[in-house]
């Protein structure tokens, strides 16, 4: 199937739509401060320093050169002041050093704080998103704008401060310059609109061609990903994809470059005409300046610090523009940045949200219910009806798709039903808090994170808060035959798990399966879910772990997912799903007396174990 085209060309981002989004500035700068007021106040004041000592250089070596012309021509040399002036000069030459040392030693160390303090706001965000929004691509696209440019938002604290610095070294050169040569003033704003036109021009493009490029930035980080990782590694090689995803991933790498090279060629090209034009300017300056000086108007010194000042005044009136369009661009994804943070992802708690029974006293019960996935006119599953009883083990069997892992989906309210309604004790269950509600759960997916982090990481992750309680840690190990793999580990529960980092011990399928079921362990919860969690057990391990579950958790209500009837036999009764529908329900021996689906599956499996 041809892959849908892109756009070539991007939306421009007009030089207005830049101003608006300075608007997220000023806010910007509070987040900062907040993060290290102390470094923030001293970063201003050696700035506000800095941005008078220009000038201050500027008159000090036009009165060196006066007061050198005029030792030269007299008869007794007096050369006190000049050495002072010297003095003078040096002091704040030394000063400005250590000033710009001190900003920008600031800069980076609130920048660094400041890049630590959007991680964690942006992976605190991004737990309260629901489950649906986590499956939408249009989310990941934000997501992915507001973690992008994390160094680019540091860069604009220092672009905007620096601007602000400017504009007062601007102000106080063009004072200097207004004071000896008013004319001078035209002349510098012929040699600066051009830069003004060029900036305005492309104002805006290089984000906006970065934003339309969203989507496919995150398919280019998957092909790098998938093509030069541990995890892929083993596919990759065996079936030579390298070549194939070296070449999807240059095919549009290069459709990006062409467009940012068309983009980068027309700035250089207007940049250099534009730039003939200002430096014209500022020599017909220096003409007229050099003149003037012959004429006798001007002294030697006032020639150096009228030409000085005029091109320092030049050079800023351009970085001032040119840093103008740098801090709308990054403006623009520091709107994207606040988009994210204020995006109101939780569904209002219901008012008057009821409190959840201490215990469950009937159980849960689906009634009527059919789900169709967001964004998706399938009907994944209906007409669901079926009590999952207090104390009752229930296990779900059913081919691939038939729907057990999205009822799971439901009852955990990750999704809400499209018809039909959950009930817990008679009571809908989306009248709880939902965040109360899904504290009452225990679950394990099939699809569980393997985190790289410690071993007793890996098992607290079912009750953080219990991380540093050992006793409740090994039980749960014990619980879930993890013990065993922990004694072979030369850390024990210290060790750090995974191949990513150093000393770190990949484990088998199954033992990571048995730190997954510790997990489970971990919590007191009200309601077990297990989708299947025993997979890639060996037989003996499986039936152990089982036999162990149901023992431990006796009293407590449980769904199990697998499709190893062995397994399933020992539940309290068994749900048959086939297309979205509930086929038959019933006990073990019910269901063989059945004849369905249950019992052909079951003697199918059997006769493959004999
Ligand atoms: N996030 C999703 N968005 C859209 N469709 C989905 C999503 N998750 C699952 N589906 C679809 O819903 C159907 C049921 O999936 P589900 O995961 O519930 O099946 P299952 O019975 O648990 O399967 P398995 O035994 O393979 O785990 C499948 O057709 C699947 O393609």
């Amino acid at each position: 199937m041809p892959r849908p085209q892109r756009s070539l060309e991007p939306n421009r981002y007009k030089f207005k739509e830049s101003f608006v989004s300075l608007k997220y500035v000023p806010r910007f700068f509070r987040e900062i401060k907040k993060v290290n007021p102390g470094l923030f106040y001293i970063n201003v004041l050696c700035r506000l320093i800095n941005a008078i000592l220009p000038v201050l250089m500027l008159w000090v070596g036009k009165l060196i050169i006066d007061e050198v012309v005029l030792q030269i021509a007299a008869d007794v040399k007096d050369l006190d002041r000049l050495w002072t002036l010297v003095a003078s000069e040096f002091a704040l030459a030394v000063l400005s050093d250590l000033l710009s040392r001190g900003i920008s030693l600031s800069d980076a160390l609130l920048g660094d704080q400041y890049s630590i303090d959007t991680s964690v706001k942006i992976i605190r965000k991004t737990s309260e998103v629901n489950l649906d929004e986590l499956e939408d691509s249009e989310f990941y696209d934000k997501l992915e704008r507001a973690r992008q440019q994390t160094t680019g938002r540091v860069g604009l604290m220092s672009n905007v401060l620096t601007q602000a610095e400017d504009i007062i070294v601007i102000v106080s050169l063009l004072a200097g310059v207004v004071a000896f040569e008013p004319w001078l003033i035209i002349l510098l704003v012929v040699s600066i609109i051009p830069t003004m036109i060029n900036e305005v021009k492309f104002s805006g493009t290089s984000y906006s061609l970065a934003r339309s490029w969203t989507q496919e930035r995150r398919e280019l980080d998957y092909l790098r990903y998938a093509g030069a990782s541990d995890v892929t590694a083993k596919e990759v090689k065996l079936f030579g994809l390298s070549d194939y995803l070296a070449y999807r991933f240059k095919g549009l790498s290069d459709q990006y470059y062409h467009q940012s090279k068309k983009l980068a060629k027309q700035r250089a090209g207007w940049g250099s005409f534009f730039n003939v034009i200002g430096t014209s300017a500022y020599y017909g300056a220096y003409v007229l300046v050099i003149f003037r000086t012959v004429l006798g108007a001007f002294t030697l010194g006032d020639l150096t610090f009228l030409s000085g000042s005029f091109n320092r005044l030049r050079q800023k009136l351009q970085g001032f523009f040119t840093r103008f369009t740098m801090i709308t661009e990054t403006a623009l994804y520091l709107q994207d940045y606040f988009e994210f943070l204020d995006l109101s992802y939780h569904a209002p708690e219901s008012e008057g949200a009821k409190p959840l029974p201490k215990e469950i006293k009937a159980g849960f019960e689906f009634r009527n219910v059919g789900f169709k996935y967001p964004k998706s006119d399938k009907w994944v599953v209906r007409n669901i009806n079926f009590k999952l009883r207090a104390g009752e083990k229930l296990a779900f069997v059913g081919e691939n798709g038939a729907g057990k892992t999205t009822l799971i989906k439901l009852l955990l309210q990750f999704y809400e039903p499209t018809e039909g309604e959950i009930l817990l004790d008679g009571v809908p269950i989306k009248q709880y808090n939902r965040t109360a509600y899904q504290k009452y759960f225990g679950v394990i997916f099939q699809d569980f994170v393997k985190f790289e982090l410690t071993l007793r990481e890996n098992i607290a992750m079912g009750e953080i808060t219990g991380i540093a309680d050992q006793d409740r840690i090994e039980g749960a190990a014990q619980k879930s035959l993890a013990d065993q793999v922990v004694k072979d580990l030369p850390f024990g529960y210290d060790q750090q798990l995974g191949k990513r980092f150093k000393q770190g011990k990949d484990l088998s399928g199954g033992q990571w399966q048995k730190i997954a079921i510790a997990r489970a362990y971990m919590k007191d919860a009200e309601v077990l879910i297990l989708d299947e969690p025993t997979s890639a057990l060996d037989a003996r391990a499986e039936t152990e772990a089982f036999d162990r579950f149901i023992k431990l958790t006796e009293g407590k209500t449980a769904v199990i997912i697998s499709h190893r009837f062995s397994t399933v036999r020992i539940a309290d009764r068994i749900m048959v799903l086939k297309d979205g529908a509930v086929l038959e329900i019933g006990t073990h021996e019910e269901l063989m007396q059945n004849n369905k689906l249950y019992s052909e599956l079951f003697n199918l499996q059997a006769a493959g174990y004999k």
